[in-house]
């Protein structure tokens, strides 16, 4: 189907998402984030920029369901085990980090960093950081977008944008998660890297963010059962009324064999001979991963969501 935008502007891309709904909502942005700084393009991942469909507000507020939002948390997992995947192949210790390794148009801190600002200021400017999905490492510095201003549906109650933990994700993923993650030795492309790095932790954050949406069809579901542990400001009782270990079992065993499937290296040779699996990751290191900080962190965004839902 070709859209208004597409017979104009054929440079953009038409993708299409799902936002808790199996209808997708046509958007569409600039699909040129090319990174040249560091030799690298980076295509931009998918967000929802205005949309084209009319009454879709109508069709993401009657599909505003746990089941629906746990489906999303099962897709991102391929984004961030793919991410961590490409990640994997380069070194750890990187000049990507070095604060005084590069000079950056005036920028005072690392590669990675200017990387992961300039790819947010530049999504921001197609509306990004309009959509309750995505959070910003750097808040703070983002441009108004120069798309029409959406209106999103208020699938959230407003205490959700006070809740950014992105400077938490950071510090794991740079002191624990990376020196566990990363085998490889000498191979320090910083500019891959920095792309890399920056894929790795959009996509964790968006994961863990999510715990607003779960928290907002949990208490949906069952208010009551919520609200005097909310008004105690319990957070042991919240954590505890929110906390699914069934569903954690799951998730661990299904990323697990995701990585398996996602990272095993084939090695066949010309007599179809196929050695004994590898893989680029350790399979148990993505559900250790899960288990350790993705999960813990995503309930940590729920007991904080929830702390204020009654404000
Ligand atoms: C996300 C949920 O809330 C909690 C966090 C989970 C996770 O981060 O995967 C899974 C189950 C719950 O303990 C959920 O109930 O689906």
């Amino acid at each position: 189907m070709e859209t208004m935008f597409q017979l104009h502007q054929p440079h953009l891309d038409i993708k299409f998402i799902s936002y808790f709904s199996p209808k997708p909502v046509i958007f569409f942005y600039q699909n040129s984030l090319s990174m040249t700084r560091c030799g690298m393009t980076m295509s931009a991942s998918s967000f929802p920029a205005p949309s084209l469909s009319i009454g879709y507000s109508d069709q993401i507020c009657k599909s505003f369901t746990l089941d629906n939002i746990r489906n999303s948390l099962i897709q991102q997992e391929d984004s961030i085990i793919f991410s961590l995947l490409e990640r994997a192949q380069y070194s750890h210790d990187s000049c990507a980090y070095d604060n005084d390794a590069f000079f950056l148009d005036g920028f005072k801190g690392s590669l990675v960093q200017y990387m992961v600002l300039q790819n947010e200021k530049l999504h921001s400017q197609v509306g990004r950081y309009n959509s309750a999905e995505e959070h910003a490492f750097f808040p703070e510095y983002l441009p108004q977008p120069m798309l029409p201003h959406l209106q999103y549906p208020q699938v959230l109650h407003h205490c959700a944008d006070s809740i950014n933990i992105n400077t938490q994700i950071w510090n794991i993923y740079f002191k624990d998660l990376l020196p566990k993650l990363v085998t490889a030795r000498n191979n320090d492309e910083c500019g891959s890297i920095a792309v890399c790095d920056t894929l790795c932790l959009q996509a964790l954050s968006k994961r863990i963010h999510y715990g607003k949406f779960v928290a907002e069809a949990k208490f949906q579901d069952a208010p009551s059962e919520y609200e005097s542990a909310i008004k105690a400001k319990d957070r042991k009782l919240l954590l505890e009324l929110l906390t699914c270990e069934t569903v954690e079992a799951l998730v661990k065993k299904r990323v697990e064999l995701k990585a398996k499937s996602f990272g095993q290296v084939v090695k066949i040779d010309e007599a179809d001979n196929v050695a004994n699996s590898t893989y680029k990751i350790k399979p148990s290191f993505i559900a250790n991963l899960y288990e350790n900080w993705v999960m813990p962190l995503t309930k940590e965004v729920q007991v904080e969501y929830l702390l204020r839902r009654l404000e």
